[in-house]
């Protein structure tokens, strides 16, 4: 039987991906693919599940976890009713990890060798509102100004508004939940690191625009600003380096990047993964800012093919050790028969 593939990914995504490019491979490896939705779970009881899901679920599990919404729950059931018959790409619940600013960098800051910027979550309307009480758990944590504050939820379309605070006077702008994060000056240059985990060599940089230094002399205003402003392949923000200011000099440790990813890629148990790294401009230590679930993969041309070729390993993978499964059940039959046929003798 012809091995499926099954794929959820919000119409946006499949656009923005190409995702017809992986199809296509897909059909011309005799792979059957087939997209899971309403009408596939509708259907499915006439068929077996796919041996491999390919999905961005993430807008649902926001809402079923920090919404609790029931439909998005019970939409997640059903690819949770599948698990042990189907391979996920990926697990929900290691996705999951990725979604709440907090426990992203609580787990990142686990890995001994990694360094995120100090933070603190400010989670509660009590705390919010006592400006002094803010001031205290920064001190308490090492974290000068400017501070940037960023919404704990990690995704969806309230998640990407930032604000950069200059001074104490102005923490009554925080809006919470939120983390606020001591800001790094980094030259304004990004570097993403784009993973599909084949292996953990298979990963592709991606250099963007950021925000530029500062240096405070004096109060400032809050600034806000979207993180698509800053730092999407289009961002043409004030907050970026002006044209006058030539960074392009500035380069990435590979095997340094190849550490990182190896150690994250384990951390969270993640195939598809988007990671933010920028350098410190005083100290050169990298430091991780965010890390995403399939991220939009912008500037690597053969994702499709790194996305197949990740399929087939692991359907390779699959049909092996189906193969071995079903010769270690015929030789146990072939020995429960010769047994059967030896005590038939004995009997006869
Ligand atoms: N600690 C920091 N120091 C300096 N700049 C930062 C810091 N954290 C974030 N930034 C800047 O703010 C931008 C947005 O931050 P972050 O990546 O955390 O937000 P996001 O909305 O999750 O982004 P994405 O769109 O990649 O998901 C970054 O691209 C970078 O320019
Ligand atoms: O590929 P990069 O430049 O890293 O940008 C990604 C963002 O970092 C993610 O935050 C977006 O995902 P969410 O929409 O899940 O937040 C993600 O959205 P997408 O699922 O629409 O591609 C990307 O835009
Ligand atoms: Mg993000």
């Amino acid at each position: 039987m012809e091995p499926t593939i099954g794929y959820y990914l919000p119409c946006k995504k499949y656009y923005k991906l190409h995702f017809e490019q992986f199809l296509i491979l897909c059909k011309r490896a005799q792979i059957k693919t087939i997209e899971i939705n309403d009408d596939y779970f509708n259907s499915i009881h006439s068929q077996s599940p796919p041996n491999i899901i390919v999905h961005k679920l993430t807008d649902i599990l926001c809402r079923e976890v920090l919404n609790d919404d029931k439909m998005a729950h019970q939409f997640l059931e059903k690819f949770r009713q599948m698990k042990g018959r189907t391979i996920m790409i990926d697990n929900l619940e290691s996705i999951s990890q990725l979604l709440n600013r907090h426990v992203q960098y609580s787990l990142l800051k686990e890995i001994q060798t990694i360094y995120v910027p100090p933070f603190i979550s400010i989670t509660d309307e009590f705390t919010a509102n006592d400006c002094q009480k803010i001031q205290q758990l920064l001190t308490n944590n090492n974290i000068q100004y400017p501070i940037i504050c960023k919404p704990i939820q990690a995704h969806g379309s309230e998640s990407h508004n930032m604000k950069i605070i200059f001074d104490s006077s102005h923490l009554i702008d925080i809006q919470y939940p939120c983390i606020l994060q001591q800001f790094i000056n980094h030259d304004g240059i990004l570097f993403k690191i784009f993973l599909v985990g084949i292996n953990d060599d298979n990963f592709y940089i991606v250099k963007r625009s950021s925000i530029r230094n500062f240096t405070i002399t004096q109060s400032l205003e809050t600034i806000s600003f979207h993180s698509s402003e800053v730092s999407s392949t289009q961002a043409c923000s004030n907050l970026n380096n002006g044209e006058d200011i030539i960074v392009d000099g500035i380069t990435i440790d590979n095997e340094r990047i190849k550490e990182l990813v190896r150690l994250i890629k384990k951390k969270f148990e993640l195939n598809l993964l988007g990671i933010d790294v920028i350098i410190n401009c005083q100290t050169q230590q990298y430091a991780v800012i965010d890390v995403n679930y399939f991220p939009g993969y912008e500037g690597m041309k053969d994702f499709n093919q790194q996305l197949f070729n990740l399929c087939e390993n692991i359907l390779n993978e699959q049909s092996l050790q189906l193969k071995s499964h079903l010769n270690k059940t015929i030789f146990k039959n072939n020995s429960v028969s010769l047994m059967k046929i030896q005590s038939s003798k004995i009997i006869y």
